[in-house]
């Protein structure tokens, strides 16, 4: 497959592409499970009494979190319980002076890959390996390790280029999430494979299943892409509010896949039996799909009958993979849905896979032990093509 941090040799000048793209609040960079993740391989990498450069990204050009690594790096150091010195440089001068004072076991993190021009534009790896970036860095280091697993769908230069110049290696991060998420696609299971699709990104989600062909055998549907599923059904369900078109728009954009899905496969496909809503009171509500007879409000959640038939086929299940929330569970009224699932999946000992940076925050926001989960992955993007078996640029130059 590829080589890890088990076939490196001792004393290394290493290079080390991180994922730390996080949350920016008012100028304020927030931790997060990234940090703590990659936090292993560098921790590793130190005490093993290599030079340590790291690269990161955070935000794109032009948005709001489109910051410095400044702050990743102390918060990268609380994390690994290390010194992490930052250079704001990505490979002039400064950077080179700085990769070059490193002695055995310290710990650089380089500048924003993406101030760098060369960065950003997708292109071929052999493009990116060409580029000024890729040339006047690699010369300073004996390998390049990837562990910026949920960036390696994206062919940019720190991701790609590095790993035709140098000996490349997957850090610890990458080895695990290769693994985990793309079993639904390499892996046989015994018994029922079960996967549990919401959130806002339907069109991701309904491409997933279209996709999955027969590797699962129950779809468990909630959130956004639930409500269009309903739709497809005949359920006066995807209100928008005044002078919003997300439902019709996402309807339109997924109407023939769901009703061929609906069509193929519609007995593998559970779909909500009742809905959350808020009411006059500001309160959560439930109603039965069946009585909605007109399209006048939101639903925030599934409801706690759909809850109770999804838990006895998560708990029958051999595997269970979650793509998306079933509901709004940042506002507890609405959690039932999504804390209902993960609870029935912690409570079983089947093999699980939790993806989705939103999705997997519910885990600590109601007190469940990720250690309960097969797998609690740290990608998006990366995730959703991972579960569809799609390769991943970044994963396939270091094979
Ligand atoms: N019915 C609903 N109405 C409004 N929001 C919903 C509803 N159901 C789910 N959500 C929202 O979906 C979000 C999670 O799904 P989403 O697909 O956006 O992200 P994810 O898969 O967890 O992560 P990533 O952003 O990393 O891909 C949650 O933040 C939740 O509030
Ligand atoms: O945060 C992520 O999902 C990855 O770092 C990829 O970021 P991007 O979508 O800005 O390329």
């Amino acid at each position: 497959m590829f080589k890890t941090l088990d076939d490196l040799n001792p004393e290394q000048r290493v290079l080390v592409r991180l994922d730390l793209n996080s949350p920016v609040e008012d100028d304020e960079v927030q931790d997060n499970r990234r940090f703590d993740r990659h936090a292993e391989t560098v921790r590793e990498l130190a005490d093993a009494g290599h030079r340590v450069v790291l690269m990161a990204h955070q935000g794109r050009p032009g948005g709001d979190d489109f910051v410095s690594l400044e702050q990743h790096a102390a918060i990268l150091a609380k994390h690994v319980d290390h010194d992490v010195q930052f250079v704001a440089d990505t490979y002039g001068d400064e950077a080179i002076d700085a990769i070059e004072s490193l002695s055995a076991g310290e710990v650089l993190l380089l500048e924003n890959t993406r101030m760098c021009d060369e960065e950003l534009p997708e292109e071929d790896p052999e493009v990116k390996a060409d580029t000024e970036f890729v040339q006047t860095l690699a010369p300073y280091f004996d390998a390049y390790i990837n562990d910026a697993y949920s960036a390696a769908h994206r062919s940019h230069a720190s991701l790609v280029g590095f790993a035709l110049e140098l000996p490349a290696y997957a850090g610890r991060v990458m080895q695990t999430e290769y693994e985990a998420n793309s079993s639904i696609a390499t892996r046989e299971f015994d018994g029922q494979v079960t996967m549990v699709v919401g959130g806002t990104k339907a069109t991701d989600v309904i491409n997933v299943m279209n996709n999955l062909g027969d590797k699962v055998d129950q779809f468990l549907l909630g959130g956004i892409a639930g409500e269009l599923f309903l739709r497809a059904a005949g359920h006066e369900v995807g209100f928008d509010l005044d002078g919003m078109d997300f439902f019709d728009d996402q309807w339109e954009a997924n109407r023939d896949t769901i009703e061929s899905l609906l069509d193929e496969r519609g007995d593998q496909i559970k779909l909500a039996v009742d809905l959350a809503y808020e009411d006059d009171n500001d309160e959560r509500a439930e109603i039965a799909v069946s009585d909605i007879d007109e399209k006048d409000r939101a639903y925030l959640d599934v409801g706690s009958e759909t809850v109770e038939t999804y838990d006895p086929i998560i708990r029958d299940s051999e595997a269970v993979f979650v793509k998306g929330a079933l509901g709004l569970f940042e506002d507890e009224r609405f959690s039932v849905g999504t804390v209902g699932v993960l609870r029935a999946i912690s409570e079983t000992d089947c093999f699980s896979v939790v993806g989705g940076g939103d999705t997997s925050r519910a885990i600590e926001m109601y007190g469940m032990d990720e250690a309960d989960f097969g797998h609690v992955s740290i990608a998006g993007g990366a995730y959703i093509r991972a579960l569809t078996g799609a390769p991943l640029a970044g994963v396939e130059v270091l094979k």
